[in-house]
């Protein structure tokens, strides 16, 4: 057995699923992320929604605004699909560089409210995505109150995925932020239209994370974190080298005060230190050479966009997270905030 590496260089990722915000905060945390990645699919779920691509084009000039003296992070832009959007937005958001569009079930996740009630509905725009090449990025869980929480993705799957692919089997489709050996097993038999992002902290934890010595907010996100074994799926999913599976932090900041309340937001703030979560997953796997792929070639390459060059480097040190960093006005606390981790970004 080889001894284990001391560096870790690889070409310069990409996060294909990521939540900026706007304003202070979008100021306060893309500095985080401009430092490890080279581009972000920017998910579009504000107050209000990015819906049209004049919005996405106005968000793009915001993020832009807000890079870091001498950044060349580029916001790759997504537009919010409702119950309404018109298939001709669909021509003018791939004129003005949008790259997909995202579907939030309604009421499923953080700001989803004016989400789609019934794809049906959207089956016109989703027509025009697939003659047009544009993917459709599936916030993949069913809202049905009927449905167990923890089973409301593998219910998806059934209830829409399948469905949807048999009315549409050439819509590039990614299942975001995939949380259970369902999935996992569902976008590995898949075609190569179908692909999935999975996120550090869904390789790394479990839901007993949840209640360790007491509730624990930070690691609240949706989807929901998952029983061991799906976990493990995850990170065999990851290990695999498939092509299909790719990084997607869904670094989710939200305030720390708003966290730690008798209604917790959902999402985990991972963008400070996503790099070496990863790095700390792939090689808890025995991974670590399948790394590279995920994080960097696997995105691009399905989405059709060209891999970056340069390379960024992890070093075997160990990084203690800041119990809290600044948020605009407020402190927001990133996963694993006051802890040692194992890697760090040079
Ligand atoms: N993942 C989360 O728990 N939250 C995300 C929304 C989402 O990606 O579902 C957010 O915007 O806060
Ligand atoms: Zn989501
Ligand atoms: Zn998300």
């Amino acid at each position: 057995m080889s001894p284990a590496p001391t560096t870790l260089t690889i070409t310069r990722p990409d996060d294909w699923h990521l939540h900026l915000r706007d304003g202070a905060a979008l100021a306060a945390v893309l500095p985080y992320t401009a430092r490890e990645f080279a581009r972000a699919i920017v998910m579009p779920n504000l107050r209000p929604p990015v819906t049209t691509a004049a919005q996405a084009t106005a968000y793009r000039e915001r993020i832009l605004a807000a890079r870091p003296e001498g950044s060349d992070f580029e916001p790759l832009m997504t537009l919010y699909l409702t119950d309404n959007t018109p298939p001709d937005e669909i021509t003018k958001a791939q004129a003005a560089g949008v790259v997909a569009l995202k579907l939030y079930p309604a009421g499923a996740t953080t700001n989803s409210d004016a989400g789609v009630t019934d794809i049906r509905r959207t089956y016109p725009t989703l027509e025009a995505m697939q003659r047009a090449g544009l993917p459709l990025l599936v916030h993949g869980e069913v809202t049905d109150p009927e449905v167990d929480v923890f089973d409301r993705e593998a219910v998806f799957i059934d209830r829409v995925m399948r469905p949807l692919r048999a009315d549409f089997p050439e819509l590039k489709v990614v299942f975001e932020h995939i949380t259970t050996k369902e999935a996992a097993e569902y976008v590995a038999g898949a075609d190569e239209f179908t692909a999935a992002t999975i996120t550090a902290h869904h390789l790394l934890y479990d839901r007993n994370a949840l209640f360790v010595g007491g509730l624990r907010p930070h690691y609240y996100c949706l989807p929901v974190l998952k029983r061991a074994v799906h976990r493990h799926a995850l990170l065999a999913a990851a290990a695999s080298g498939s092509r299909k599976f790719f990084l997607g932090t869904d670094s989710a900041p939200h305030a720390a005060a708003l966290k730690e309340q008798s209604v917790c937001g959902a999402g985990c703030f991972t963008a400070p230190a996503a790099l070496a979560l990863y790095a700390e997953a792939f090689e808890l796997a025995g991974a670590l050479d399948k790394l590279e792929a995920f994080a960097a070639f696997n995105g691009p390459d399905f989405y059709g966009l060209p891999r970056n060059t340069g390379t960024v480097t992890l070093r075997r040190e160990p990084f203690t997270l800041p119990e809290a960093l600044p948020f605009g006005d407020a402190t927001i606390k990133p996963l694993r905030a006051g802890e040692t981790l194992p890697w760090s970004l040079q």
